[in-house]
């Protein structure tokens, strides 16, 4: 079977949106008037198609991002879908790793708000093209013009308008073409009455104003433009639409639409904007790799996004699904697969044979017998995969750079309330976590009980949701805790790991000596500088593996410690009584001793929050930050109310979302984003390693 769309008539997007800005709602406007859903949901109601999962439509938030596809104008559109809520980064990370191009949807009350930063960071680091649409024309205190200068302020982007509303609140009534220079108007709220005609008298100076603005912005980035504009000429349509896209696929500038996906207006521009402007597979570069060799270092390749290249594709969503088992949503980069073949895993070096290969809608899915490249599409079949993996063609391998993701920052302990929980609870823990880097499952050594921890409490809580109601398991849930860090401050030299036994039989001998420092930013770091051959080279790989070993365990509260490097100075071995696990043991010891003397503290996840709150309480709401030991770094006006953000421990956060309601009479509202670790002030420490290991605190 041909490919239906060529690779030009393809468009793999996201739309990044801060939480409520919009983005179930325009997605489902998307997938009625591309035709692949009948009815309009309210979002709220339970009837959008995209929130499928139960959660999803009970809490309102869009959790888990589902690529659809769906086709507009002769093109095809898969729409992989982010997540708003910074618990879920993951999700908006591993689809940014896999679009080419993103709408980024902003309220136009809101403007640019704290997530859609963070996003748009994200966005940044992978080099996104995006258009903007500022969404929500509709409501009350909509402003268009403060909407894009947030994007300035805000996100230090450079948003061109190429529309501009025609009215505003309950009087919005379409959008003026600044390309065409026409007036769309929408006669009801459905979408269905919509006409094109002169931009109406009132708006005709502010709309040729903007369309002046639209030119001498574009032409920075094209000379012909500039003779153009200069000798007067007229400017076709197409070839204005062709410079805004050049200048857009090297993200030199952000098009500014908008609209109001609720009632009905501006969608369809929308979708004719991301066919203009966003890029096909061929319009970014080629995807890299390494490829091995046999009995050689690895090599770095590339493929092209071409069907005749060799076939190449990153698993980048493993989801359990109750009909056909596991599904591993995939993006092809090069080449092509049929469902039967056979691919190579080339992260775990097992062939795979591919079952059923689907393309996914929002409320049905297909059967494709072939998929090309730049498609998205899921796999069933696939054994053994995680999150990150690549598939590739057995006689062709290569090697994509894998999805890279925070570590978790809290974690909750769950015990199963019967005997078959238990067995349940394994089971559905594993597939969860195979679904998601970022939620991380393990025993407590002390305790012997099950630890699991994520990226905060309401992803937390999702899972544990998931886990109850999908694997219908049984558990009780603890209170969450913090992940702790710890690390060296100050330095150690030639502190002695001793591992001796000479008691009849075959001894053990090993001795190391080993310098300790910080090594921020780098997590762990061993140095080897024996010299002389005090203890065989053989030894070594066993000495880094004790280290290892008590890195985790911590130094003084057993969390793991990041950012040492320890340099293995010296040792002594014996000729008949050293072994591998003798010295792993001196390694071992030797670490525990040399942090110990290298002034060891405790590291805390400090979160950025942010709480837009009405004037009345700010004197509230700055006070209890502080008593969270919170240090305020701003204030600023937005709109009619106070944005004040800090930097705040998690520790002190729990409950947050409970007395900020209270505090305000429901008025404020906030977001938190994980920022970094930091030092736990010593008073504090001690009573966390207290907590933790049950030694008294000193007086
Ligand atoms: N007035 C108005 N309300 C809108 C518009 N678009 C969406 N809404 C409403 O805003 C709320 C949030 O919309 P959603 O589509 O769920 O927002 P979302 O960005 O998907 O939110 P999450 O999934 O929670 O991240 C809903 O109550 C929508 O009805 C609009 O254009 N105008």
């Amino acid at each position: 079977m041909p490919r239906k769309f060529t690779l030009e008539k393809t468009r793999n997007i996201g739309i990044m949106a801060h939480i409520d800005a919009g983005k179930t709602t325009t997605t489902e406007r998307i997938l009625y008037y591309t035709g692949k859903s009948h009815k309009l949901g309210e979002v709220h109601e339970g009837a959008a198609t995209m929130d499928w999962m139960e959660q999803e439509q009970e809490r309102g938030i869009t959790i888990t991002s589902a690529a659809t596809t769906c086709e507009w104008d002769n093109h095809r559109i898969n729409i992989i879908d982010t997540p708003g809520h910074v618990d879920f980064t993951v999700e908006v990370e591993r689809s940014l790793r896999v679009l080419d191009g993103a709408v980024a949807l902003f309220d136009s009350v809101a403007g640019v708000e704290p997530q859609s930063e963070t996003v748009w960071r994200q966005a940044d680091k992978y080099q996104v093209p995006r258009i903007a649409y500022i969404n929500k024309m509709d409501r009350i205190g909509a402003d268009f013009e403060r909407g894009v200068q947030t994007m300035i302020d805000r996100l230090g982007a450079h948003p061109v308008p190429i529309q501009l509303p025609i009215g505003a609140e309950s009087e919005f009534l379409g959008i003026i073409d600044l390309i065409e220079m026409k007036a769309v108007v929408y006669n009801d709220d459905l979408g269905k009455d919509v006409v094109v005609k002169d931009i109406p008298e009132d708006l005709l100076d502010e709309a040729n104003q903007a369309r002046e603005h639209l030119l001498e912005e574009v032409s920075h980035y094209d000379d012909e433009l500039v003779e153009m504009i200069l000798e007067d000429t007229e400017i076709p349509p197409a070839r204005l639409v062709a410079a805004i896209r050049k200048a857009t696929l090297s993200s030199q500038l952000t098009p500014v639409l908008c609209g109001s996906s609720f009632k009905n207006k501006g969608v369809q521009p929308l979708l004719d904007a991301v066919i203009a402007y966003l890029p096909s597979p061929l319009d970014v570069p080629p995807v890299t790799g390494l490829e091995p060799v046999r009995g050689g270092e690895d090599v770095e390749a590339t493929r092209n996004a071409d069907d005749s290249e060799p076939f190449s594709a990153l698993a980048f969503k493993i989801m359990a699904d109750p009909y056909v088992g596991k599904l591993t949503y995939f993006r092809v980069y090069s080449g092509k697969l049929e469902a039967g073949s056979r691919v190579l895993n080339v992260s775990t070096g097992k062939n795979e044979r591919i079952g059923r290969i689907l393309m996914m809608h929002a409320n049905d899915r297909e059967d494709v017998t072939e998929v090309f490249s730049g498609d998205i599409a899921a796999a069933v079949g696939i054994k053994q995969v995680v999150t990150g993996d690549t598939l590739a063609a057995p006689d062709k391998p290569i090697k994509l750079e894998a999805i890279t993701f925070d570590d978790p920052v809290i974690s909750v302990a769950i015990e199963p309330k019967t005997k078959s929980d238990q067995e349940k609870m394994s089971v559905a823990l594993g597939r969860l976590a195979e679904e998601d880097p970022t939620f991380q499952v393990r025993t407590n050594e002390e305790s012997g009980q099950t630890e699991i921890s994520g990226m905060g409490e309401l992803h937390l809580e999702v899972l544990v949701d998931r886990m109850m109601r999908e694997y219908k398991v049984e558990a009780n849930v603890g209170r969450p805790q913090v992940s702790y860090r710890e690390t060296v401050r100050g330095t150690a030299e030639k502190v002695e790991g001793r591992h001796v036994r000479q008691t009849g039989g075959s001894g053990q001998y090993g001795i190391v000596y080993i310098n300790i420092e910080p090594a921020p930013g780098e997590g762990f770091d061993f140095v080897n500088k024996i010299k002389g051959g005090s203890i065989p080279t053989e030894y070594i790989p066993s000495i880094e593996k004790g280290v290892e070993e008590s890195l985790s365990n911590g130094i003084r509260a057993g969390y793991p410690v990041v950012d040492v490097r320890v340099t293995l100075v010296d040792g002594k071995f014996h000729d008949t009584d050293s072994s591998e696990i003798a010295f792993k043991i001196a390694g071992s010891l030797a670490f525990k001793e040399a942090a110990r003397r290298a002034k060891p503290v405790l590291l805390e996840p400090v979160f950025a929050v942010e709480v837009v709150t009405p004037e009345e309480y700010m004197g509230d709401v700055i006070g209890d930050l502080n008593r969270r030991r919170g240090r305020v770094n701003g204030m600023e006006p937005r709109g009619n109310a106070q944005v004040v953000s800090a930097h705040v421990p998690l520790s002190e956060m729990f409950g947050y979302a409970t007395d900020v309601r209270t505090m305000s009479q429901g008025r404020a509202t906030y977001t938190m984003q994980f920022d970094k670790y930091e030092e736990v002030p010593p008073n504090i420490a001690e009573k966390v390693i207290e907590g933790r290991t049950g030694e008294p605190v000193p007086a």
